[in-house]
């Protein structure tokens, strides 16, 4: 399995890294919305289209190979940046800001047209990403078991995301966590979570080969 991958370089590169993507994803993101909810003739949906495939071609004129891993620096900051639920190169994402309350994991997310299901309401898959996440980061583990309880639906909107680890047993961590918008809980969530025997193990010497 592909571990996380040590890359070496200063707070002040990841933040300079941080300034440049996130207007780019920023960017993407309102595309995404506005291929969602335009009305404009077929001719300019066209041409948007070919400006589209142009930005593109211009992004992909050097990539990686694969996804964008998991890195970090020597001072243990992540950069899950192609992650779908917090990735700040990751369009799809909300993005979610995940800060400690306490015990608590915390966030606060919007929802737009993106994330709909049922009309007007969020997917179910989104809230189980959403969830899964912010207890997965609760646990820094891997998600064993994952419930939900789909009390009402979430409308899209503002929404808030809880978790806090319940009860350790060896690797073993049990997460709840909920979703909630301003009438209270939406959703309820428990996990079993697995940390892993190992983690952060690999240098950039031990890497896989593309
Ligand atoms: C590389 C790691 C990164 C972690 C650092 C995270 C960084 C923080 C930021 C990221 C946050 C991401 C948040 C999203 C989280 C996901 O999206 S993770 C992706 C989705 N999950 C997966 O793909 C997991 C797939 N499954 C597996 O990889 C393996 O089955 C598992 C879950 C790691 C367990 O394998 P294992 O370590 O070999 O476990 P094993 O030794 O068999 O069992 C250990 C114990 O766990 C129990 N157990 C095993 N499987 C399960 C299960 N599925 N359900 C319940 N209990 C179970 C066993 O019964 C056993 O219990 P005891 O007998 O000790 O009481």
């Amino acid at each position: 399995m592909r571990q996380f991958v040590f890359e070496d370089i200063t707070s002040e590169e990841v933040a300079r890294r941080t300034g440049v993507y996130t207007p780019l994803t920023d960017s993407v993101r309102q595309l995404l919305d506005a291929a969602i909810r335009t009305e404009v003739d077929p001719d300019t949906i066209r041409a948007a289209g070919e400006l589209i495939d142009r930005a593109t071609a211009m992004l992909r004129s050097a990539q990686t190979d694969g996804p964008h891993g998991v890195r970090y620096t020597a001072d243990g900051t992540g950069m899950p940046w192609g992650n779908p639920a917090i990735g700040i190169r990751n369009a799809i994402a909300p993005p979610m800001v995940v800060t400690r309350d306490g015990d608590r994991l915390v966030a606060d997310v919007v929802l737009g047209a993106a994330y709909e299901g049922p009309p007007g309401l969020v997917h179910g898959g989104i809230c189980a990403l959403l969830l899964d996440h912010i207890l997965g980061e609760a646990a820094s583990a891997m998600t064993g078991t994952l419930t939900l309880r789909y009390q009402r639906a979430t409308p899209l909107g503002a929404v808030h995301l809880e978790a806090e680890v319940v009860a350790t047993a060896g690797r073993k961590l049990t997460v709840r966590g909920s979703m909630s918008d301003a009438d209270g809980i939406t959703v309820t969530a428990e996990g079993i979570f697995i940390a892993p025997r190992l983690t952060m193990t690999e240098r950039p010497d031990d890497r896989e080969g593309p």
